[in-house]
């Protein structure tokens, strides 16, 4: 067991985008956030975007090596720009995330990182809460918790994460902890920016549609975002997630569209996805609080701030930084594996009894599995 005191954590997200590794300090003792230190970013290079798109749903294979040294020495290197963390939260890159199936899987060795940073590391963060029935995702919620409590919010709010994939969190925050009944609930809303990347990709050869330019010049097709919606998943009741490519297919929808048009759609499918997620909050939140790069598409903002009673605001409105909360929350979630502290419960992940995740791997060479409850 490491030190149970506050420390500065350092934690690294690789998110299912594939743009880059986002890597931020923060000071906690993994129940309450004392401070947030530096921040760093490390784009992939569009070579290597392609060696990692190409083992997305790959594993479990036996091909994967050459990804995997490429995600460790990303990370070493952004994470090598920093002095004085006590401890690493390295989440790796998502190759799959079956959690009913194959199970998850993030790529990359925590082991290796130990040993290339001199540092202890927290890594397979999402095994051991599937082990036990759950999803394995989301993990943030447990960070999106303290975040709430720091900036003082007194009652009930929501984050949403608009990464690749979104997900979003209930929180009350009169709760002391956050795997108390009631304290929390949260899921995976639908797909949020992968498919108008990959549509964007596929049509102009452009990552993203920058500030939604090409969804504003387009409009919704209703049929479209209808079939969508008629997806069994917006049926199930959370906790539930996704895999990147879950929802692959409803780029089909909108095959026969112009581009502004499918564009437009797409973004619209997204949050209507999130409209359907909000329907499951416990009780209507005085405050959608969005993170992630869909906070920065006006268009999707606006589709959501259009349809909602509440406030919907970047998460820089309450001082939060919303392209490091990722990388924060895997520094928190380290803080707490290393104290024993459960990083999920029933409500966030569906599993049966809230669970500890994570491996930690030393420097020395010593490994850690946790999973206990
Ligand atoms: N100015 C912008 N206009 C429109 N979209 C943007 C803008 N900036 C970022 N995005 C979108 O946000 C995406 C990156 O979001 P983010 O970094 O939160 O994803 P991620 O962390 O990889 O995903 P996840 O949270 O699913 O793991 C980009 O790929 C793009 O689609
Ligand atoms: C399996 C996996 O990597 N899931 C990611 C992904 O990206 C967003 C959404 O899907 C969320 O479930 C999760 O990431 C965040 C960090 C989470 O675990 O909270």
């Amino acid at each position: 067991m490491l030190s149970a005191d506050r420390l500065w954590a350092l934690g690294a997200m690789s998110g299912t985008s594939l743009d880059g590794v986002d890597a931020a300090m923060i000071e906690t003792d993994g129940e309450v956030i004392h401070g947030f230190g530096p921040t760093a970013y490390r784009p992939y290079t569009a070579q290597e975007q392609a060696v990692l798109a190409a083992a997305l749903g790959k594993w479990p294979g036996d091909d994967l090596d050459a990804a995997a040294r490429l995600v460790e020495a990303a990370h070493l290197e952004v994470l090598g720009r920093f002095d004085g963390a006590g401890i690493v939260g390295f989440h790796g890159q998502t190759l799959t995330h079956d959690p009913q199936g194959r199970g998850t899987h993030q790529l990359g060795d925590g082991e290796a990182l130990a040993q290339g940073l001199g540092l202890p590391v927290v890594w397979d963060f999402r095994s051991a809460d599937i082990q036990l029935g759950g999803e394995g995702a989301p993990l943030a919620p447990f960070f999106h918790f303290a975040c709430a409590k720091w900036i003082g919010a007194t009652a009930p709010i929501a984050f949403l994460n608009l990464g690749g994939v979104g997900n979003l969190t209930w929180v009350d925050p009169s709760y002391a902890r956050p795997e108390a009944t009631g304290a929390l609930l949260a899921f995976d809303t639908g797909p949020a920016n992968a498919p108008i990347n990959d549509l964007m990709m596929a049509r102009r050869n452009e990552p993203f549609d920058r500030d939604g330019a090409l969804a504003r010049r387009g409009r919704v097709v209703q049929g479209a975002l209808e079939l969508f919606l008629d997806e069994p998943y917006f049926l199930r009741m959370p906790p539930k997630s996704l895999d990147r490519d879950t929802f692959a297919d409803m780029i089909g929808l909108v095959g026969e569209l112009g581009d502004g048009d499918a564009v437009a759609t797409l973004t619209g499918m997204s949050a209507a996805a999130v409209l359907r997620g909000m329907e499951h909050c416990p009780s209507p939140p005085t405050r959608l609080l969005v993170t992630g790069g869909g906070r920065h598409n006006p268009v999707m903002m606006d589709m959501l701030r259009a349809a909602l009673d509440c406030p919907v605001d970047p998460v820089e409105a309450v001082g939060l930084d919303g392209d490091m909360l990722e990388a924060q929350a895997f520094a928190h979630l380290a803080v707490r594996v290393a104290r024993g502290l459960p990083t999920s419960c029933a409500s966030t992940t569906g599993v049966r009894a809230a669970v500890s995740g994570g491996t930690i791997s030393r420097p020395d060479k010593t490994t850690t599995a946790r999973g206990a409850g």
